[in-house]
């Protein structure tokens, strides 16, 4: 006999497909248009991939016969709840200790992001505590952020190194990474990010050699072996940070050795990134709050995704980034909560309300930069980012009427989320708080 189906979720009042044609983006005009079933159910297989996705009659008459291991009905809770695909966070740098709550009382008092950067701290401040700190102590502040992020709908999750700047922290961080992605459920898509400052005491050069001729080769030949799995290369194109140069040529090592190109760009300065980034066929770049209109035409052909966080442009009064002018040109948008020491937020509602009030995206526009386009900036939107046959059964259900009260209700995705599921299993319950 066949083995029962794992998951259905029947008569929920509204399910929130994002896009139902195996689309691996929108833009402008399809963000627009999420897919929207009324009264819909659907059916999650033993391998936690999606069987069967539609109105709630036609589910029912075709799987009257099967056999599943768990069903939620929704028309048995008090509020008919709405279900909605997984969200995506394009970009976080969960893995550090030390935190900089001292750093925000600076900066509120005016300190800019580079003045405490240049004066040691920022970057500096957190690589130095997570090159003192055990392997342990980074996995166990790593899940439970990642919990976090999970319980404020999160499913899959863009994860950085980049706090060791030398080959031991490194890969420290990234073997951190790795064991979160064997035993939490949450999807990961782990990012070597040893260009995240100059070490002190170097030059952009020497830091630069190092990441080509010590770092690099050591990260392939652990990849090789299968004891690392890293999927992105990311450089901190900045001003005083790693130039344009510099960021070119490890880039462009790591596209060689099979990573996809997903970098911090045109964050402070105008630094022509985007155009560099677009040329080199990246798959994405954050932060943009300085892009120009010619790296916004190069994004939009190369269909190179921009990364936009919404916390950090919040957090230090950057100009916000030009999200309706990158829509207009017909650019992949997509958001990230940037969690970091610097941008303490795990909640990807609370940055798609940013991204609506600051950045003034409609609520569809940033559901889809919230799921399918940061599906996308990660190189995984064929098995993740919506609600699809053969796709990935990750998904929330709301004690909502409405999806848009995820967006709606600011900081009020605690009370709303009722389940958080991965690949058919109920890894988060609101009423019944399992210790992960
Ligand atoms: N801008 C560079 N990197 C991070 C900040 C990291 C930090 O300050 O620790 C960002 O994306 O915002
Ligand atoms: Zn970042």
């Amino acid at each position: 006999m066949s083995r029962p189906y794992r998951l259905l979720v029947k008569n929920a009042k509204q399910l929130v497909l994002i896009c139902k044609n195996s689309e691996k983006y929108l833009t402008k005009d399809g963000m627009q248009n999420l897919c929207v079933i009324e009264n819909g159910s659907i059916v999650i297989g033993s391998d936690g991939l999606i069987k069967a996705v539609g109105p709630a009659e036609t589910i029912r008459a075709q799987y009257a016969e099967a056999l599943f291991d768990k069903v939620i009905d929704a028309a048995g809770m008090c509020v008919l709840p709405v279900l909605v695909s997984g969200l995506v966070d394009a970009h976080t740098h969960p893995v550090w200790a030390g935190d900089r709550v001292h750093e925000f009382a600076m900066k509120l008092a005016g300190a800019t992001y580079m003045d405490v950067h240049r004066a040691g701290g920022g970057i500096h401040f957190t690589v130095e505590h997570t090159q003192a700190a055990p392997a342990s102590d980074l996995l166990a502040s790593l899940r439970s952020r990642l919990v976090r992020m999970q319980r404020a709908g999160t499913t899959l999750a863009e994860c950085k190194s980049g706090y060791g700047l030398e080959l031991q922290t490194e890969l420290k961080m990234l073997e951190v990474i790795e064991e979160a992605r064997r035993s939490l459920p949450i999807n990961i898509s782990a990012t070597y990010c040893g260009a995240h400052a100059v070490p002190k005491g170097k030059t952009v050069v020497e830091a630069t050699e190092d990441i080509l001729r010590v770092q690099l080769p050591r990260l392939k030949e652990r990849m090789s072996a299968g004891t690392l799995r890293v999927d992105n290369i990311d450089v901190f194109c900045e001003q005083g940070v790693f130039d344009l140069s510099s960021s070119r040529s490890i880039l462009q090592a790591g596209k060689q050795m099979g990573l996809n190109i997903n970098f911090h760009g045109d964050e402070l300065h105008p630094m022509n990134s985007a155009q560099m980034g677009a040329e080199l066929g990246a798959l994405a770049i954050s932060h943009l709050e300085e892009v120009t209109d010619a790296g916004i035409a190069a994004m939009a052909k190369a269909k190179t995704a921009a990364v936009l966080l919404p916390t950090t442009a919040y957090i230090l009064r950057l100009p916000q980034p030009r999200a309706r002018d990158m829509l207009d040109a017909g650019v992949i948008v997509a958001l990230g909560s940037d969690f970091n020491p610097n941008a303490y937020c795990c909640s990807m509602p609370i940055v798609m309300h940013l991204a609506c009030v600051n950045m003034r995206m409609s609520m569809p526009e940033a559901l889809a930069a919230a799921t399918i386009n940061a599906a996308y900036a990660l190189g995984r939107s064929h098995t993740h980012g919506s609600l699809e046959v053969n796709k990935h059964g990750d998904l929330l259900l709301l004690n909502a009427t409405r999806w848009e009260h995820l967006i709606y209700q600011l900081g009020g995705h605690q009370e709303l989320i009722r389940y958080v599921i991965i690949k058919g299993d109920i890894v988060y319950d609101n009423n019944k708080i399992l210790d992960l």
